[in-house]
Order: structure tokens, then C-alpha cells, then sequence
């Protein structure tokens, strides 16, 4: 050994211990130190001991630096590899570690490098060997074997992957390659009696980001009594969930490749890949398709942060890069598509703020992707592997980010200097690496491979802080509600357009109910909702700026999925629930609807006169086909438009209030729907001072029984 590390004493109790987790074992100064167990979700984070907590904070980020510095070209040169390897053993790892090290090294370093690694690995184990029995020295023709002089290519040949890597490997430090030996065992991070698996297979960086991969023999499936399977026409996966649903596990049914973009979500980076965003493996025999749990499987880690997501750069650079990103998210927008390019939202220079429920990209998490909004965008032939457009097929979805716009955490130089196409990791790439590791991962497991991905409900469920962005003047004392006088209509155009409207030949689909409620049941409301002003203070979420409450059940916008809402906004409050019922009472009795399904979601929405809500389709994959809003106290413009047509079409439709207006057929998934966040609306020539407005959505939520 050629290096020490650290003082004799600590290194023996680091021995004594049994247990085989290796990638927890950092090097601080002269110190060990361990970490029992790998912790999913927020690993780090949580054991409680504060102490410890700051400690492995300052590790991390000399690991990060490390990793930053190293990991390039850790597995691409013998040298850096020795020196790695060096560390480990000075390190006092135990055998597995080396394993696992060596076992990827080989794997993954650059082509016709194995016979050195391996000679360099036997050289540095000489000088003990000599002191140690044969049998003991096996181990490192084991891990050949096992490597089988079969190259993996790493997944990770952009920018947005190769940042997941960094924070995957400094956080979790997982390896992007498994290894059956490893012993790394991974819990439920609020459970953590509750094994979830051990060892895994690779971590599958894609551009919905990392997922780790098991094989089901290898996770502990008692820790996975509930399974949602919502049929092979949506979804493509089966879901499976701890008792907590605190961990979800995602069993791909069908694979990907068609899919050049990923569904919306925090990691989410458009490449418009033709071999699809992600390498989601799915079984090769259908004929087992039966035998879900007996596949291999995938996980997510926990969600990095935001300025690591982001370029991965240190926060204090970013601030800098801010101007420089919002600039070029604009470019990206419009070249992305123009019905979003409409000059709404400019505060953000993003196109759709945070996301609300905007289905421009049309398919979504839960893999029903029944849109075929790709080819409309043209982009279809992008050359994944140019990096001379600057960044414009760079995901316009880092937007979920961008809420806050306090977060200085951008530095998308990074991402624009260094291009997509980041040299280190591509040497090896001849362009078959990817078929040769699917014939290496089949030839001898051909029988029955599925793979499923896994989340924790924790990551997802941090939807923004409504709290720590709802500064005073959105947490009045009291709400001011006022009534804002109707415009007059005279213009012939906008007489015709209201009748239109009205008798529903205006925007196929759409359908317009006048005064559905009364002046006296609207003043009732306005009281309803004064009197229970603290919904606002502890409940609301800021959806580009204006305030919005989620009754019934709530859309985590970042995740895009859909959760029982809680507290007070379990249920929707008796006083609105009469308002659902005479929606469905209206479209079934009056216009002839067949049963639809009960409106069982409330989205109270408050707009000030400068706010608005980006165009959008609402979300299809957890809303139903028949989407109804009130709108209350103050008229305003809400625009439908038609994406992609030619000429663009765009609709203007005047909202009373006490109105209500139905989204249906192609009004609900054709058109997009959006209200400019200008104190002034026109209407065909009839210009009016908005004032305060509410208005209630009363979507009927695809829930699934568990
Ligand atoms: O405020 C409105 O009337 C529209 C709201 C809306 O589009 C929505 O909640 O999805
Ligand atoms: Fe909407």
C-alpha cells in the first residue's frame, strides 16, 4: 500500500464492522468515516443527528469536487484508475468495494484498457499477496470473469445526464454500473427497517433522469404490497408502492424508444432523441408478462438540487447566468412552439412559468402518451449529437424551476458553452455500443427481463413552499373581494361571437352556461370564501404568481401526479359542492351528456388584475374529458387557441361572471385555453379593467382504487 489515510485505530473499528456498505466510506482530512446504510430519497439528510448531518454535508461536497475532477476520467485512464484504486484500499474498503471498483473499471474504461487495468491491479496486489494464501487472491480473476471483457458505454453523453451522474455519484455514490457483490442495500429513507432491495443493476440515466435498475430477485417485494396497474392502453409501467407509498417502484411494460422527449418533470430535458429519451428496458418474452414480480426493476434516487440540476454549478457563480438563461429559454420557446411564444408571462421570460397544467408536450408521466404533438414540432430529424444550436432543443421543462425566480441557481452557460456532447465520455462510442450492451445484458438472461423505475413519494411531493414565496401581499388579513362591472357589448363581432359562444358553435367543444348562478348565491361565495381566509396562508400554491387551492385532490405540478388532497382541502367544502352538482345536473338534464363523471377535483384559482394563466391544455393524463370552470366577481378574456394551425387560429371567449364554461372534446384537448396577464381585456373591440376574479375548475380526476 502506498498511500495511508487516516489513523490505524479508526481504520481497525471501521473493519470490525459487519456491515458492507462501502460507498458511504468517505475520506475527511485524516478521518473516517460511514454511513450504515444507503437511504433513498434523502439519504443524507435524515439520520437525525445534526452533528453528523454538517459533517457529511462538508464530505459531500469535497466528493462532489472530487468526483468533478476525477470521475472523467476515472475509468478512462490506467493511471487515474490506480490511483483511485490506491485511495480505496487506503481507505481500508473492503473487498467488496475493491469488487465493485474494479469490476466497473474494467467495464467502463476505455476500449483495449482491460489487459493493463487488470496487470495493474495484480501488480498492486503483489506485495500482499505475497503475505496472503492463493485462495484469497482469486477474487480479481473472479471480478474478470465476471466483467467478461464486455464494454458498457455510459448513458451519459449530455450535459443533462452527466449532471445526474455527478450528483448520483456524490450523493449516492452509486457507481453507474452495479455489481452483484456489491452489498449495497437500499431502505425506505422514512422506514428504515424496511429493506427495498439490494445490490443493483445500473443506474439508467436518461432524460426523465436516474433511475436505478434492480433485478427482482433482488428486491425485498413484502416491502411492495400495493400494485396499480392501469391497463396496457395508458400506461407503460405497473406500479408498485411500499405500505407507506412513500417509495414507488416502476415496472416497465413497454419501452420508450418511440418517445423522443420525456413527460414533464424536475429532471426532465428535451433531446428528441430517435431512440427515445430513456434506455427503460422491458421484458423480451411476453409470453411472461404474467410474472411481473419476477422481473428486474429500476428505482429513482432522490431528486438533486436545483443548482446542481442545473448546470451544475455552485449557486454563487449563477446569479450572473441568470439574465443569460432567461434569454435563452426565450430563443428556446420560440423555436419550441409558437402557441406558448405569445408574450404572456415576459416577467419570467419563460414561456410557461411553472408548469401549471400545461400539456403542451401532451403525454405525460404516467406514460400515456396519446398525443402526437412530436411531429408537429419539426424537430423530429435533430441531430442528437450536434451541439451547434446552442442549446435550443435544450428543455424548455427546467421551467418547474423557475417559479420561484428567486433562484439564482442557473448558470446555463454551462450548458450552452460546453455543448451536449461532452468529449470525456464519448471516446468509446462507436456507435453500437448500445446494441452490444443489450446482447450482453440478454444472451444469458434472455428468459424474463422487465425493468421498473422507482421514486420517492417524498421527492415528489416537495412542491414549492407556497409559504416561503406568499409574501405580504398575498397573505392579506382578509380577502377584498368586489364585484367588477360587465363591458357593454355593441360591436357587431362581439355580439355574434357571445351568441356563438352561447349556443356553443363558437369553439367546437366548448360550451358556454350563462348565469349559473345567482347575483345573491355569488355574494354567498364571496362571504364563503372571506370567512375562510387561512385556506390561503397555509394552503395555496403560487402558479405564476396567482394564488390556487386544490380541494379533493391535489396535482403536484412537478411530479405531475396526483395525490389525495389533506387537511382542510381533503374534501371539497360543502358550501362549492352544490356548484359541481349543478354543472353535471346542466350537462346531463339540459344539453343530453350521458352520466359523466362526478366532478370530483375543485381548483379555486384567485387572479389580481395583472395575472393570467399560461395556455394550456388541462392535463390529460389525470383529468377527465369534461373539464367545467365558474368564473366569479370581474369579466375577463380567455383565449382559445388552436396550436399549430394554419393560419393560427385564436379565439377570444368573453367570461362572465357566474358563468361557466365547459371544456369538451376538441375544445378540452385540441385547443389550448389562457388568460393574459394585462389589467386591461379586449373583446372585440370592447377594452375593460379587469378587477379581482376567482374562479373555480371542476375537473373529474382519473382516480385509480388501489
Ligand atoms: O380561470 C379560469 O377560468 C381558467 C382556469 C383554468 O384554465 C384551469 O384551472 O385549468
Ligand atoms: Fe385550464
Amino acid at each position: 500500500m502506498t498511500e495511508q489515510v487516516g489513523g490505524q485505530e479508526e481504520k481497525e473499528s471501521y473493519l470490525k464492522d459487519d456491515s458492507l456498505e462501502w460507498l458511504t466510506v468517505n475520506v475527511r482530512g485524516q478521518q473516517y468515516r460511514k454511513l450504515k446504510k444507503v437511504r433513498i430519497g434523502k439519504m443524507m439528510k435524515i439520520s437525525g443527528r445534526i452533528e453528523e448531518d454538517k459533517r457529511q454535508e462538508k464530505t459531500d461536497e469535497k466528493w462532489r469536487r472530487n468526483w468533478k475532477r476525477e470521475r472523467g476520467n476515472v475509468f478512462g485512464g490506467v493511471r487515474e484508475i490506480r490511483d483511485k484504486y490506491r485511495k480505496l484500499k487506503a481507505m481500508g474498503v473492503k473487498r467488496n468495494v475493491l469488487e465493485h471498483f474494479v469490476y466497473v473499471s474494467l467495464r467502463m474504461s476505455n476500449e483495449g484498457k482491460e489487459q493493463e487495468i487488470i496487470k495493474m491491479i495484480k501488480e498492486e496486489e503483489e506485495e500482499e499477496a505475497n503475505n496472503r494464501n492463493e485462495k484469497e487472491r482469486e477474487w480479481i480473476d473472479a471480478v474478470i470473469k465476471q466483467s467478461q471483457n464486455k464494454k458498457y458505454r455510459s448513458l451519459c453523453d449530455t450535459r443533462n445526464r452527466k449532471d445526474d451522474r455527478k450528483w448520483v455519484e456524490s450523493k449516492c455514490y452509486l457507481p453507474e454500473l452495479g455489481y452483484k457483490n456489491s452489498g449495497i442495500t437500499f431502505y425506505n429513507w422514512k422506514n428504515l427497517n424496511e429493506k427495498i432491495a439490494e445490490n443493483y443493476e445500473r443506474i439508467v440515466y436518461g432524460d426523465h433522469g436516474p433511475y436505478i435498475e434492480f433485478h427482482s430477485d433482488n428486491i425485498c417485494w413484502d416491502s411492495f404490497p400495493i400494485c396499480i396497474d392501469k391497463g396496457d392502453s395508458i400506461a407503460y409501467y405497473i406500479e408498485h408502492y411500499t405500505r407507506d407509498k412513500n417509495v414507488k417502484l416502476y415496472q416497465q411494460k413497454k419501452n420508450v424508444k418511440d418517445q423522443p422527449n420525456p413527460p414533464k418533470g424536475p429532471y426532465s430535458v428535451s433531446h428528441f432523441r430517435s431512440n427515445g429519451y430513456a434506455d427503460y428496458v422491458v421484458g423480451i418474452r411476453p409470453t411472461s408478462s404474467s410474472f411481473a414480480r419476477a422481473r428486474d426493476h429500476t428505482i429513482q434516487p432522490a431528486r438533486p438540487t436545483t443548482s446542481y440540476r442545473l448546470g451544475g454549478v455552485e449557486p454563487h457563480s449563477a446569479s450572473c447566468a441568470q439574465s443569460t438563461f432567461q434569454k435563452h429559454n426565450r430563443n428556446r420557446n420560440s423555436n419550441r412552439n409558437a402557441a406558448q411564444d405569445d408574450g404572456y408571462n415576459d416577467d419570467n421570460g419563460d414561456y410557461n412559468d411553472n408548469g401549471d397544467y400545461n400539456d403542451d408536450d401532451e403525454y405525460n408521466d404516467d406514460g400515456d402518451y396519446n398525443d402526437n404533438d412530436y411531429n408537429d414540432k419539426g424537430n423530429n430529424e435533430y441531430n442528437d449529437k450536434g451541439n451547434n444550436d446552442n442549446g435550443k432543443n435544450y428543455d424548455d421543462n427546467d421551467q418547474d424551476y423557475d417559479y420561484n425566480d428567486n433562484n439564482n441557481d442557473y448558470n446555463d452557460k454551462d450548458y450552452d458553452n460546453k455543448g451536449y456532447n461532452d468529449k470525456n465520455y464519448d471516446d468509446n462510442d462507436n456507435g453500437n455500443d448500445k446494441n452490444d450492451y443489450y446482447k450482453d445484458r440478454f444472451d444469458d438472461t434472455a428468459s424474463n427481463q422487465t425493468y421498473i423505475t422507482m421514486s420517492t413519494e417524498a421527492d415528489t411531493a416537495t412542491t414549492f413552499d407556497a409559504k416561503s414565496i406568499t409574501s405580504s401581499v398575498y397573505r392579506p388579513k382578509q380577502l377584498k373581494i368586489t364585484i367588477t362591472p360587465n363591458p357593454t357589448l355593441k360591436h357587431e363581432l362581439a355580439l355574434k361571437a357571445f351568441a356563438e359562444c352561447k349556443s356553443g358553435k363558437y369553439v367546437p367543444g366548448l360550451i358556454y352556461i350563462p348565469d349559473l348562478i345567482t347575483e345573491e348565491e355569488q355574494e354567498q361565495i364571496a362571504t364563503d370564501l372571506k370567512n375562510n381566509v387561512h385556506w390561503w396562508a397555509e394552503h395555496s400554491q403560487i402558479q405564476q404568481k396567482r394564488r390556487s387551492l386544490q380541494f379533493g385532490y391535489t396535482l403536484d405540478y412537478k411530479a405531475m401526479e396526483l395525490y389525495p388532497s389533506k387537511g382542510v382541502l381533503a374534501t371539497i367544502p360543502s358550501c362549492f359542492a352544490y356548484l359541481a352538482q349543478r354543472i353535471q345536473t346542466y350537462l346531463e338534464k339540459d344539453l343530453g351528456f350521458k352520466s359523466i363523471k362526478s366532478f370530483n377535483q375543485l381548483i379555486l384559482n384567485e387572479y389580481l388584475p395583472n395575472q393570467g394563466i399560461t395556455p394550456h391544455t388541462d392535463r390529460t393524463h389525470v383529468f377527465g374529458p369534461v373539464v367545467a370552470g365558474l368564473s366569479l366577481f370581474s369579466p375577463c378574456v380567455i383565449d382559445f387557441q388552436l396550436p399549430h394551425s394554419n393560419p393560427p387560429l385564436s379565439k377570444p371567449v368573453l367570461l362572465l361572471p357566474r358563468s361557466v364554461f365547459v371544456i369538451t372534446d376538441d375544445a378540452r384537448y385540441k385547443w389550448t385555453h389562457g388568460i393574459s396577464d394585462s389589467k386591461t381585456h379586449t373583446f372585440y373591440g370592447h377594452s375593460f379593467t379587469r378587477g379581482i376574479r376567482y374562479s373555480m375548475t371542476f375537473p373529474a380526476c382519473l382516480v385509480y382504487s388501489i
